[in-house]
């Protein structure tokens, strides 16, 4: 958590690569991220890493399995077994019903959940979500943090979400709050 402008969403892109830090190092499992070249830092980030946008950011025009299972064929497997994958994680999220409806044609709790279907579908080491249920009402947005904090769980990977909302920060084992860029000192047992 933080202010506006404060380094939340620049740190998530430097987790993950997408930018490099002023200063420091990224490093995942003995791997420096930073002295990677853009090409494996990419190839990296789609292995290891699953992300959850404010809005979901789904392609509009595919259907939510199709959405949900992107990950896997970017990696590689087969449209069918990927599918399959998919389908189950979004039966999972109780989105099953709308799986093949495009993601421009449902509400943004269904939307939501099937965003958490494609940052999870690949079982990556480490999840990282900003603001995730910033665009939902309360309830909705408790059911897909609910979603996004169990399954996280069930693949054993790491998450780190970027919130302005204390009830999803109370929910989550620990808080850390940033200032100016940098981080505050972190507070244990924010649960
Ligand atoms: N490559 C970088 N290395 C280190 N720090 C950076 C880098 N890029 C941006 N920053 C830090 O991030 C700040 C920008 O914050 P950012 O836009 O990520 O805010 P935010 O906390 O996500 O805000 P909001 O809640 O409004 O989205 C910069 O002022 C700088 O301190």
């Amino acid at each position: 958590m933080g202010p506006s402008g404060s380094g939340k969403s620049s740190l998530l892109h430097c987790l993950c690569g997408v930018i490099l830090p002023d200063s420091g190092r990224v490093t995942l499992d003995g791997t420096d991220l930073t002295g990677l070249s853009e090409a494996r830092r990419s190839r990296l980030r789609l292995e290891r890493f699953g992300i959850v946008f404010q809005r979901g950011d789904l392609v509009p025009e595919l259907t939510l399995v199709e959405n949900a299972a992107l990950p896997l064929m970017l990696l590689g497997r087969s449209r069918q077994a990927a599918t399959a994958t998919a389908r189950e994680l979004l039966d999972d999220l109780g989105v099953g019903d709308v799986a093949d409806r495009r993601a421009g044609a449902v509400s943004g709790g269904q939307a939501q959940r099937a965003a958490v279907a494609r940052a999870l579908v690949h079982r990556p080491a480490v999840v990282l979500a900003d603001e995730p249920t910033g665009s939902l009402d309360t309830v909705t947005g408790e059911v897909v943090l609910d979603a996004l904090v169990g399954l996280t769980a069930s693949i054993g990977a790491a998450l780190l979400v970027v919130t302005h909302d204390h009830r999803v920060a109370s929910s989550l084992d620990e808080l850390v709050t940033m200032r100016d860029g940098a981080l505050d000192a972190p507070v244990a047992g924010a649960r």
